[in-house]
């Protein structure tokens, strides 16, 4: 554990939540983390179960951090910039919003060069995340391990050189697991319109996936040799696959993750402008 290692999040909701779980007792002591959000009740229940400190709005007790992490939506980070500017001199500034750029941010804070673009995921409330992430130029190595520390704290991370990469890294692991539960939801259906109950369809399609994750994981061949062991000649899940590639599943799956991409990419450009 980093005891004093000093976490601002501006930002209390859904991942700044899943990362703070993370953190709290492990990487830093919950009395290191303070959460600016305007939601009295979001901010109780964090103070509550985590020991972090919280405020309504943005104040001085951000100059006191070492890193602050930007999690509030892409709409909403040109205003949270616009108060965070008088607060911002050595921090290191983590941003988990998706499309937001580096660049704008830096323009916001006032040429600002220390910036961490990461996409997180929220598999990260069970420490099971992932995250992709890129750093500017004048990120010290000691912010980066800072950054990378704080990421690992709720998963893996996977670095990378070029920050429009962010944009393909948020169309497959950020968005990802909600492309998992509507495979999950869409095998449920399946079961219960086969005369499964809800309960026995949950527990198979749920458990298939845990299993062949944990699989995929766990062996040294490519997943496509996995797929082909379960396809028997002339069987079930040859109709099955047979079904799906007569329906364009895969072209459909692959365009889909190239419009999150882009949209990954129009969110930069709509909420990065001046
Ligand atoms: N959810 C996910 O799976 C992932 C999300 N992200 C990114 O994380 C970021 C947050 O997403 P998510 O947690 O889902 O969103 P949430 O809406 O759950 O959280 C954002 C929080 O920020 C609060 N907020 C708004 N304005 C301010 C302000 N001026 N100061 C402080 N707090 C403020 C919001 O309050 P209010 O609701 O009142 O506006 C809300 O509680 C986004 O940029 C998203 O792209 C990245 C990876 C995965
Ligand atoms: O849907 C979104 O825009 C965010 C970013 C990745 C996951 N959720």
């Amino acid at each position: 554990m980093q005891p004093e290692l000093k976490i601002a999040f501006i930002g209390g909701g859904n991942m700044a939540g899943a990362l703070i779980g993370g953190l709290a007792g492990k990487l830093t002591a919950g009395a290191n983390i303070h959460v600016v959000d305007p939601n009295a009740d979001a901010l109780r229940r964090l103070e509550t179960q985590f020991g972090v400190t919280t405020a309504p709005q943005i104040d001085d007790a951000l100059a006191r951090a070492d890193v602050v992490v930007l999690s509030v939506k892409p709409q909403q980070m040109k205003d949270v910039a616009a108060q965070l500017k008088p607060h911002v001199a050595s921090q290191l500034i983590l941003s988990i919003a998706a499309g937001i750029r580096a660049v704008d941010l830096s323009r916001w804070l006032n040429g600002h060069r220390a910036i961490v673009r990461t996409m997180p995921n929220t598999p990260a409330l069970i420490g099971q995340g992932i995250t992709g992430m890129v750093a500017t130029d004048g990120v010290s190595d000691s912010q980066r391990a800072a950054a990378d520390a704080i990421l690992r704290a709720v998963g893996k991370t996977v670095w990378l050189d070029d920050e429009t990469l962010i944009d393909p890294v948020t169309a497959v692991s950020g968005s990802g697991p909600a492309y998992v539960f509507y495979f999950i939801e869409a095998m449920q259906q399946a079961a219960q319109e086969m005369g499964l109950s809800a309960e026995q369809g949950n527990q198979l399609a749920i458990a298939t996936f845990t299993g062949a994750a944990q699989l995929a994981t766990q062996s040294d061949e490519p997943v496509s040799l996995l797929r082909e062991r379960v396809t028997s000649k002339g069987g079930t899940t040859y109709a099955a696959l047979t079904s799906m590639e007569a329906s364009g599943v895969k072209e459909a799956i692959v365009k889909a993750l190239k419009a999150a991409a882009a949209r990954g990419k129009e969110l930069g450009e709509e909420f990065g402008r001046d």
